[in-house]
């Protein structure tokens, strides 16, 4: 290969999408890569792969590799090699569905022991999808918030189906510091990082 060819190559980020079974993730995935969403739920088995072309600033081409896991393979074998390498994880949960929230604490502490030994450490975002359904919702917002500002996640507010993106800005609260000494110093905040 020459050397002009090489530089032509495109940076590839791995970027993986878990959340509970009919929470929208290959909705999400469709809508990210082709702009489309479909109204019929086909479960996923296994995992399904979408390849999306960025430019960024600076003349610079990515291609995001989007792995969307079956809801199903939780407790599955294969998950944690499916997780390995990540450099982007999307937890992803409806905010109709209290269940599926709850049970990202079990996909989260997945993502970070698959990732326990990997040089990488994946930037972890949490999205609420169905916001199109906001008259049904059962996840308060602020639950959102906390479980962020609890482990330094990105937030998102999402529908696959209209395509809508919010973008939630939080401060990152340092639980670990004790009430009176954050009453003297106010939290240091950084901004949840939105794309
Ligand atoms: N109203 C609404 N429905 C959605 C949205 N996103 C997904 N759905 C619907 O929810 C159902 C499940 O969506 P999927 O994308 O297949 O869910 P999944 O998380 O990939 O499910 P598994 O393959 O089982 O892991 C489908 O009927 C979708 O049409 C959304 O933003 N709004």
């Amino acid at each position: 290969m020459s050397d002009s060819e090489e530089e032509s190559q495109d940076k590839q980020l791995k970027i993986v999408v878990v959340g509970d079974g009919a929470s929208g993730k290959t909705s999400l995935a469709t809508r990210f890569a082709q702009e489309a969403f479909g109204k019929q739920y086909k479960q996923t088995i296994g995992l399904d792969f979408f390849l999306k072309r960025i430019s960024l600033p600076g003349n610079l081409n990515v291609t995001l590799q989007v792995w969307d896991i079956g809801g199903q393979t939780l407790g599955g074998k294969m998950l944690d090699k499916y997780v390995y390498g990540a450099h982007g994880v999307l937890l992803v949960y409806d905010i109709t569905n209290y269940q599926s929230f709850e049970n990202l604490e079990d996909w989260f502490s997945m993502v970070k022991k698959a990732n326990e030994e990997s040089d990488i450490q994946p930037v972890i975002s949490l999205v609420g999808n169905k916001i199109d359904l906001e008259h049904m919702r059962t996840v308060k917002s602020d639950k959102h918030q906390r479980f962020c500002q609890e482990n330094g996640l990105i937030s998102q507010f999402v529908s696959a189906k209209t395509g809508d993106s919010r973008v939630v800005k939080a401060d990152i609260v340092n639980y670990s510091q004790d009430t009176v000494a954050r009453t003297v110093n106010p939290p240091r905040s950084s901004m949840c990082v939105v794309q």
